[in-house]
């Protein structure tokens, strides 16, 4: 029996200028009759091209066009308040219940305030089932100096990376661009292909989409399966992927002032942390995931009881020797996924990635 309102799933999509959000988004409006979807478009500059573009396509129940600012900033408080409205507004003659709300941010907005937003009280009640899912580029270099910052915090929040342009690359190139794009965010799925329509509905309204992995009873799988797929010779030099490791059994209060802690040290260049950790004070292990420094809201996991600790740190210029140094702590070992002597060498052992469940008692 569902308690509360229904399901909505929220789609962010991001991806720097010009990677590929509108067309993907036109392309999937086009083939599929979207009657349960809401579509947000936030653009930067006042023209609102995208808007228009989008409003033409396909016959989403309602487009809504939050534009002249960004939604990661200046126009935080009134993308809440569209979400509200689209939530509570009655339903078009004829239309199904809303199931799906995807936002099309503009190409310099970054997740981790948007995430923030959508956790405002004003929709907290809402049952709103967010996943962030980024275009990359295949065609070009993607953390290019000028928007790195930016880009570096869309591909690395993303559960979804769609390799976008595809058509203008030979087969091998694709799968070097596929492999970087995956050794960016060793946590995101993957959606790459030439069969467009396969494409498009697998970036934006498959299950797993919608899921965004966080609550899937196959969460381990899929970690494991993207961290076995990471190749550092992909890795870029900028981006640090790390795993740590529990010494010592941990209470929750020393694991979340860990967390603060390297949110603190790290700053700005903190991206990514998924984390299932045991801990001695509850009996189901914790999953807490940031974006950037923000962190959601701690979830037992009882399905997971058997699994080893995951504890994956994103980062950008600062790896984990630096970190090591800013942040020591007795309980807690940081990694990084690839030795210095592992770069050359291919894909390390899934197996080394995980630390197991540690049996020690806290001296
Ligand atoms: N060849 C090719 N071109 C593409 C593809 N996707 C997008 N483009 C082109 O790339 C350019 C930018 O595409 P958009 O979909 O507007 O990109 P965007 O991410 O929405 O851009 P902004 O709104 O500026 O952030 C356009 O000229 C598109 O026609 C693709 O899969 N293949």
């Amino acid at each position: 029996m569902q308690i509360g309102p229904p399901v909505v799933d929220f789609i962010v999509l991001c991806g720097f200028l010009g990677s590929g959000k509108t067309t993907l988004l036109v392309d999937l409006l086009k083939q599929e009759s979207l009657k349960d979807t809401a579509v947000i478009v936030n653009e930067a500059g006042e023209i609102g091209l995208d808007g228009a573009l989008i409003a033409d396509a396909g016959d989403a129940s309602s487009t809504m066009l939050l534009s002249n600012g960004c939604v990661c900033c200046s126009l935080r408080s009134s993308l809440v308040i569209t979400v509200a409205e689209l939530l509570d507004a009655p339903r078009p003659l004829g239309a199904p219940p809303l199931r799906r709300v995807i936002l099309e941010t503009s190409g310099i907005s970054r997740p981790g305030p948007i995430l923030a937003s959508l956790a405002d009280p004003a929709l907290s009640t809402r049952n709103l089932r967010v996943c962030v899912v980024s275009t990359y580029d295949a065609s070009q270099d993607n953390l290019h100096e000028d928007n790195f910052e930016e880009a570096a915090a869309q591909l690395t929040a993303a559960q979804r990376i769609v390799v976008t342009k595809s058509d203008l690359l030979n087969d091998e190139a694709l799968k070097d661009a596929e492999h970087r794009a995956q050794a960016l965010n060793p946590l995101a799925r993957i959606v790459s292909g030439r069969d467009r329509q396969i494409l498009v509905s697998e970036a934006l309204i498959s299950q797993d989409a919608s899921s965004g992995g966080s609550d899937r009873s196959d969460l381990l799988d899929m970690t494991v399966r993207a961290l076995s797929l990471y190749k550092p010779e992909a890795a870029h030099a900028r981006i640090h992927v790390m795993r740590a490791s529990i010494v010592e059994a941990i209470d929750w209060e020393d694991f979340s002032s860990w967390l603060d802690d390297l949110a603190g040290v790290c700053g700005e260049s903190l991206l990514r942390v998924k984390a299932l950790v045991h801990v001695e004070d509850c009996e189901d292990p914790i999953l807490v995931q940031s974006v950037g420094t923000t962190y959601g809201m701690p979830r037992r996991m009882p399905q997971h009881r058997q699994s080893p600790n995951i504890i994956v740190v994103i980062t950008r210029d600062l790896n984990a020797e630096d970190l090591a140094s800013q942040l020591p702590h007795p309980y807690v070992n940081l990694q990084s996924l690839i030795a210095p002597s592992e770069r050359k060498f291919g894909v390390p052992a899934s197996s080394r990635l995980f630390t197991q469940r540690s049996t020690h008692a806290k001296s």
